[in-house]
């Protein structure tokens, strides 16, 4: 059985995924309510449209968690590590599959090093890729990197987690992976303000490229495999959520750049995780030009004309 914990769009999204593909799946999220009515109804607000297949189970309930396989943690990046102490009596010497994308702000650790801190005894492994939850949701093809650092452990779990429609390619760089991941949110922030402002799709074109340039010094100075970026966590990523409203960091940044209100109960894992890579670029020395103004448009201290004043009047250099 395949545990999923976080009822959003991504772990349903997952869920529904997995059980289509034949296996008994057990999904959890914090509002018992909700779960309940899911668990009855087959439907899920989240995603309107999907119908929940038989071999998936709702619940609100994390004493029931029971089996013995793999858990999927699908909750927003900020909220891991809570999540990881509150239950932590169940969690601990399991195989957790992370699937947030985003760098803690309070720490500047990725999942993996959350999960190390909190749980020692915990397996971490990784799911990144380009994947909306509703692509994945109504079966469209979709490709995504596990990554864990055990060769055995990680094909097992690409085994196991694979279907018809979600294929999964394997990697033991965890490093590079969540990087990938975590630091495409922040490039999509600045592409969807560079639109949402009219500055034009030139101008985004530059920032995907200058902006994946940032990625790769970061993940070079933290350990990763320079090729890591140039897969589906990286590359792949960052190619659907610069240019997509699918995209919620990019939609995010949008108003940004149009000046106007977004739902601040929406999900948007780019803001904090510019203001912690911005941190961990400036205490590792590194220059990452982009990541440092969206920090500045998120919190407010700068606006998109100061924004690219800042990114365009910098010396000019070697590419
Ligand atoms: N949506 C997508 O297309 C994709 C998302 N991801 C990643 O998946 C992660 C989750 O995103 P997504 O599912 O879209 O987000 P959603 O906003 O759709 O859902 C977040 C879920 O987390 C739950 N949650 C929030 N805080 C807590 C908490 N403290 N304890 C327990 N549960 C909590 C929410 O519960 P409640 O419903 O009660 O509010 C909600 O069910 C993010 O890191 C995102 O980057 C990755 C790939 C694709
Ligand atoms: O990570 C995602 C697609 O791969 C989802 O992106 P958003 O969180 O910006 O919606």
């Amino acid at each position: 059985m395949i545990s999923v914990l976080g009822a959003g769009a991504f772990g349903t999204a997952l869920a529904i995924s997995i059980a289509e593909g034949g296996s008994l799946v057990w999904l959890w999220g914090r509002n018992g309510d909700s779960l309940r009515a899911m668990q009855d109804s087959r439907d899920c607000p989240r995603l309107p449209g999907v119908t929940l297949p038989d071999g998936l189970t709702c619940s609100g309930d994390l004493a029931e968690l029971t089996a013995t396989g793999p858990v999927l943690m699908a909750v927003p990046m900020q909220t891991l590590r809570q999540v990881l102490k509150a239950h932590a009596a169940r969690l601990d010497q399991r195989t957790l599959v992370l699937c947030c994308k985003g760098i803690e702000l309070s720490s500047g650790k990725r999942a993996s090093e959350v999960v190390a801190e909190v749980l020692p005894g915990a397996l971490p492994a990784l799911l990144s890729g380009p994947s909306f939850a509703t692509d994945i949701a109504r079966g469209l093809p979709t490709a995504l990197t596990l990554a864990c650092a055990e060769p055995g452990l990680a094909a097992a779990l690409q085994a196991s987690l694979s279907t018809p429609t979600l294929r999964l390619y394997r990697s033991t760089d965890l490093t590079g992976v969540e990087l990938g991941g975590a630091l495409k949110n922040v490039m999509a922030i600045a592409c969807g303000a560079c639109t949402g402002a009219g500055l034009g799709d030139s101008a985004r074109a530059a920032l995907i490229t200058r902006g994946y340039a940032e990625m790769q010094r970061m993940a070079a100075a933290l350990g990763a495999q320079p090729e890591t970026l140039a897969g589906l966590s990286g590359f792949g990523d960052l190619t659907l959520t610069c240019t997509s409203e699918g995209s919620r960091n990019y939609r995010f940044g949008q108003s940004i750049g149009r000046g106007e209100p977004f739902d601040p109960t929406i999900t948007v894992e780019g803001a904090a995780t510019a203001q912690a890579t911005d941190a961990l670029a400036a205490r590792l020395g590194l220059d990452m030009p982009i990541t440092r103004v969206v920090t500045g448009l998120v919190t407010g201290a700068l606006d998109v004309t100061s924004a690219m004043d800042a990114l365009l009047s910098r010396p000019l250099k070697e590419e």
